[in-house]
């Protein structure tokens, strides 16, 4: 594994920093936000993941010996190498729960620090929140359409290189229910779980022989590959056979797993051939490069399967490479800050801010996140921050904050949430949204809005900096 030491950053950072450093400026406050712009998946929401991951790691971030070494031989200052041997994080961060359903262009974490720290932490903050977001979100929708049949993560091997340790984290906050990534299991208490593969049933003279051995062998879990030689012909007949002898020895076949051929066919064929020896209780898992299109299209055609192990789309985002979070400056010294850009969506929103989640007297959400002065006290009236004659009167709505100050001087207000506490929170917080956003064909937009406040303080900013 990777060692998550401070040189887990970007040259520029230190570069930065240097400068910083030399300039007397190492005590300049800042605060950085954290968002993306554009959702995944064409999808109408994200789930946000990582957070605990990061906090973890802000916690304990320093430069190690042989950091300083190599950075000696770079061109740093030998009074700034003294500053890293001592480097710690000690800012406040203010946060969206992990788990929480979030959207395109409103703040989701905000970083207030010294320039220095708020700036060497940027690159593994969006390291690791960018990965697992999308992921968890990649999950999230194989869990919508999945409705309550399991989930297993078998994405280790494809992903790519070490990624594939967070990916197995974010896939539980998704909905997912196990993995079969062993480190991963061990690391963050996953169930873990698996089947057999093709390479096993070759390695013996006959399918029966590897069957009967592996049941002999794990007979609290096995779970029969059935597709090597012939489905119906040669592996599902000795499946039931294997799953007899077991019967005998007062022992359950847990399962056979389908990796090709029309999934849906085969499952229904096996389902009818289980059913008839009396393996009704005998699950069916299929797997063969699923997504969440493959599975909703399974179930619409009334596939009997009971497990769904998925690899490659999962851990690799497919199609999306990327979560395009990014790290932006909204205040230094105290001064609100602006990035200019040609496109109004691109223009940064200055200072320190809260967002509300409005929801109607019934406390039902109404499709929209509103973003304000973290001192604000209420809102009536919510602005579209690109189109400025857009606006949504707001008073009558009640409001939940979404960003909690999560890291004081370095250290978490609060004890580290478990993975399963952070999944069940996610399931709640996405069953909470309607389902206009949550299905896969052009979903509603949710709406995003600024405060008449922070609308003002931008405009303002926007006439001093723009030339
Ligand atoms: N009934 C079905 N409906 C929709 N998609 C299916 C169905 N059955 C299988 N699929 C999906 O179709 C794709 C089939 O891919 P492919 O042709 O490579 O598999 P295959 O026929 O099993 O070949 P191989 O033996 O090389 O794995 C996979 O993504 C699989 O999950
Ligand atoms: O298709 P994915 O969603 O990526 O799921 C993972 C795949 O990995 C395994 O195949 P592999 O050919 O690597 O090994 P095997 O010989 O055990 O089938 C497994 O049988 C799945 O087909
Ligand atoms: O346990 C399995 O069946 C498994 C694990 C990893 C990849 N493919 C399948």
């Amino acid at each position: 594994m990777i060692n998550f030491t401070a040189t887990y950053t970007d040259q520029y950072q230190l570069a930065m920093a240097h400068v910083y450093f030399e300039n007397g400026q190492k005590d300049h406050t800042a605060v950085f936000d954290y968002y993306f712009r554009k959702l995944p998946f064409d999808g109408g929401y994200a789930i946000f993941a990582g957070l605990e991951d990061l906090l973890s790691k802000l916690e304990n971030l320093k430069f190690s010996d042989d950091d300083l070494k190599y950075l000696r031989e770079q061109d740093f200052s030998e009074a700034f190498l003294q500053y890293l041997k001592d480097f710690k994080f000690s800012g406040k961060i203010y946060s969206a729960q992990e788990g929480d359903v979030v959207f395109p262009n409103r703040p989701i974490l905000q970083v207030e620090a010294n320039i220095i720290e708020a700036q060497l932490i940027e690159t593994i903050l969006l390291n690791l929140l960018n990965f697992q977001t999308l992921i968890a979100t990649k999950a999230s929708r194989m869990r919508l359409v999945a409705g309550n049949r399991k989930l297993l993560d078998f994405g280790l091997r494809r992903a790519h290189g070490p990624g594939g340790y967070y990916a197995s984290r974010a896939a539980i906050i998704g909905g997912f229910n196990s993995t079969s990534n062993v480190v991963a299991a061990k690391d963050f208490n996953i169930p873990v779980s698996g089947t057999m593969a093709h390479s096993f049933i070759q390695s013996y003279d006959s399918e029966i022989a590897a069957f009967r051995a592996f049941a002999e062998g794990r007979p609290n879990d096995c779970v029969l590959l059935v597709d090597t030689y012939n489905t119906l012909k040669s592996g599902l007949p000795n499946a039931v056979t294997i799953g007899k002898e077991m019967e005998e020895r007062g022992e359950k076949l847990m399962g056979i797993r389908l990796d090709s051929g029309d999934l849906a066919y085969l499952a229904k064929e096996c389902r009818k051939m289980l059913d008839e020896a009396g393996l009704e209780y005998v699950k069916i898992a299929a797997s063969n490069q699923l997504d969440e299109y493959v599975i909703k299209s399974l179930l619409e055609q009334k596939a009997p399967i009971d497990v769904f192990g998925v690899g490659t789309n999962l851990v690799t985002g497919n199609p999306d490479a990327a979560l395009d979070g990014v790290y932006k400056l909204s205040m230094s010294n105290n001064i609100p800050r602006l990035k200019i850009s040609e496109s109004l969506s691109k223009v940064t929103i200055p200072h320190k801010k809260q967002v509300f989640r409005l929801k109607n007297t019934n406390g039902e959400l109404i499709g929209a996140d509103a973003i304000t002065m973290r001192e604000e006290n209420g809102i009536d009236r919510m602005y579209d921050p690109q189109e400025i004659l857009k606006s949504l009167p707001v008073e009558t709505c009640e409001t939940e904050a979404l960003l909690h100050l999560v890291m004081e001087k370095g250290k978490r207000t609060s004890q580290e949430r478990s993975l399963t506490e952070i999944a069940e929170y996610s399931a709640k917080r996405l069953n909470s949204i309607p389902e206009e956003y949550k299905r896969f064909d052009n979903p509603h937009i949710y709406k995003v809005g600024i405060s008449k406040k922070l609308k003002k303080e931008r405009e303002m900013l926007l006439k001093k900096y723009k030339v």
